[in-house]
C-alpha cells in the first residue's frame, strides 16, 4: 500500500507522514529531501543550479534513507540530513526541481522503493504515485505557515511568510493536488488532528 501526502511548502507535509507512517508501522519518504540534497551538493561544488548536465554527475553515491522517525539523506558516508533546511538551500531549491532531469532522478529514486510506505512531496500523488490507493493534499494559510516555521528557525514571520509565498510560486507547475486527493486545511488542526484525519479515512 501507498498513501501519498503533498502539499504547499511547510503545510506539515513530513511532520503529518512521520506521525502517519509510525501508527501505519512503514516507512516514510521526503522527496523535497532529494531536491534539497541534489540543491545543496551544486552549491558546494560551485555549480549553476539551473545546469542539470552539471549537477547530475554529483549526485552517483546520494542514498536516501526512509525512516519512519525522520529520513536521512546520504552522499558516499557523509550525512547531508542536517545541512538540508538551510536558508540557501530553501532559496536555491525551486531551480533544481524545476529541471526535468533532476526530477527524473528523483522520481526513479523513490520508486525503486518497496512497498508499503507513505510518500510526500508535490507530485507524490499525480505523477510519481498516480495509482496509490490513498491520497492527500495538506494546505493551510502562508501566514499560519510561517509562524509555525518561525519556531524552527531564527527569522521573522514576514520574511518567513514572503520566502514560502514565492517558493509557492515557483513550484506552482509541480504542486497541483491529484484529483482523486483529499484536501485537508491544517490550519485549524493540530498537528495530531491532521495524523488522526487521515487514519481515521484509512480506516
Ligand atoms: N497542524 C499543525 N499544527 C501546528 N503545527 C504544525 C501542524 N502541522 C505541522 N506543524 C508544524 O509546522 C512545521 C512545518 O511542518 P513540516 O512537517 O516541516 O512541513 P513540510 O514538510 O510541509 O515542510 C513543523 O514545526 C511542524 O511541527
Ligand atoms: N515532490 C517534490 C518535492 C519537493 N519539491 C520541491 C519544491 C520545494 O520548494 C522543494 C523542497 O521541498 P520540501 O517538501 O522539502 O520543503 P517545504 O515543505 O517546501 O519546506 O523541493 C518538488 O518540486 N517536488
Amino acid at each position: 500500500m501507498i498513501v501519498t501526502i503533498d502539499g504547499v511548502a511547510a503545510s506539515g507535509k513530513s511532520s503529518v507522514s512521520s506521525g502517519v507512517a509510525q501508527a501505519l508501522g512503514v516507512p516514510y519518504v521526503s522527496s523535497g529531501l532529494l531536491y534539497r540534497a541534489v540543491t545543496l551538493l551544486g552549491l558546494t561544488a560551485g555549480v549553476d543550479l539551473a545546469d542539470a548536465p552539471a549537477l547530475l554527475p554529483l549526485l552517483g553515491e546520494v542514498r536516501l534513507e526512509p525512516l519512519a522517525s525522520g529520513n536521512r539523506v546520504w552522499n558516499a558516508d557523509t550525512d547531508l540530513t542536517a545541512d538540508l533546511h538551510s536558508t540557501r538551500v530553501d532559496t536555491g531549491v525551486s531551480v533544481v526541481a524545476a529541471l526535468p532531469e533532476i526530477r527524473e532522478w528523483v522520481d526513479a529514486q523513490l520508486r525503486a522503493l518497496p512497498a508499503p510506505l507513505v510518500a510526500e512531496g508535490r507530485d507524490m500523488g499525480t505523477n510519481v504515485f498516480p495509482h496509490a490507493p490513498h491520497k492527500f493534499y495538506l494546505t493551510a494559510s502562508a501566514r499560519v505557515r510561517a509562524e509555525r516555521r518561525a519556531r524552527e528557525r531564527p527569522e521573522d514571520i514576514p520574511a518567513i511568510e514572503a520566502a514560502l509565498t514565492e517558493r509557492d510560486r515557483l513550484d506552482t507547475t509541480q504542486s497541483a493536488p491529484a484529483p482523486d486527493a483529499r484536501v485537508i486545511d491544517t490550519g485549524p488542526l493540530t498537528l495530531q488532528g491532521v495524523i488522526d484525519t487521515i487514519l481515521t479515512a484509512l480506516h
